[in-house]
């Protein structure tokens, strides 16, 4: 059970869990109940998934009663941030998704829409976001009432202990990229260097967003980005810029994690 139930934060609801089990258990139980829902609203579900230790927090959707109950057949799994590796390294986000989860499941394999790993950064990131734009033509993807994004139905983020998400890191300049769907980086601080990412406005844009922390290690820099009280001299942090238009956001702690919390 969580330790402080849903409660409500200036940056979305709050699950604050006693253990990685009562937290995993969660996490299943949230996004199968978004699949249901979303899948009887549109026969689809379009979800972005980023990697680190995301994946291993997700492992009990493949187990029961989840692994039964989702609808696989209807995801379209897409990756919100990439390192350009190729699909078999194990620094591979679509790898490591794959081994840990969609291998466990009958997801359709051509629902599952990884970069391609042929490609330079900047001609892998042009064309998925070419990917994603033919899938918001056809629906698979909804779009964005208010701006020119797509709108996916769940984007799920991990947190660096500097406040990354996705593949954008604090106080780089794609933090500003305002146009692209879908951008690139060859210098990240961590490796692999060269990465494709999501966009702030298009995680921003989606429908329902989740950030799923774990760890002491991520404390300070979580009370960074939740507190009220931490603000003016706190340098850009992605995660803080988590800031849905209309969609709603739910963070997923362990008590670990959010140790150093205040408000
Ligand atoms: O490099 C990356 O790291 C982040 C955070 O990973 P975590 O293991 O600390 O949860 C991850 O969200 C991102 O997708 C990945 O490319």
């Amino acid at each position: 059970m969580a330790l402080s139930g849903v409660s409500p934060n200036r940056r979305g609801d709050l699950r604050i869990h006693e253990n990685l089990d009562e937290l995993k258990t969660d996490l299943a139980d949230y996004i199968a109940e978004l699949s249901e829902v979303t899948v009887k609203d549109r026969g689809v579900f379009s979800v972005a998934l980023s990697g680190g230790s995301l994946i291993s927090l997700m492992g009990k959707l493949c187990e029961a009663p989840y692994s039964k109950t989702v609808d696989w057949a209807k995801w379209h799994i897409f990756w919100a941030d990439e390192r350009v590796v190729a699909k078999t390294h194990p620094d591979s986000n679509y790898k490591l998704a794959k081994d840990g989860l969609f291998s466990k499941v009958p997801v359709i394999p051509s629902h599952m829409h990884s970069i391609n790993d042929n490609l330079s950064s900047e001609e892998a990131a042009n064309d998925y976001e070419f990917v994603i734009r033919q899938l918001v033509k056809t629906r698979v993807i909804s779009a964005s009432e208010v701006n020119d994004c797509p709108k996916f139905d769940l984007i799920l983020l991990g947190v660096g202990p500097d406040g990354q998400v996705a593949s954008l890191f604090p106080e780089h300049p794609i933090l500003n990229e305002k146009d692209e769907w879908v951008t690139f980086i060859t210098n990240s601080p961590k490796p692999p260097p060269e990465r494709i990412t999501f966009t702030l406005p298009v995680i921003n844009s989606a429908s329902n967003i989740a950030v799923v922390a774990t760890g002491e290690a991520k404390a300070e820099v979580l009370r960074s980005i939740l507190d009220d009280d931490v603000g003016p001299n706190c340098p850009s942090l992605p995660a803080k810029m988590v800031q849905p238009g209309s969609g709603k956001l739910v963070w997923f702690l362990d008590k670990d994690a959010a140790s150093k919390l205040q408000g």
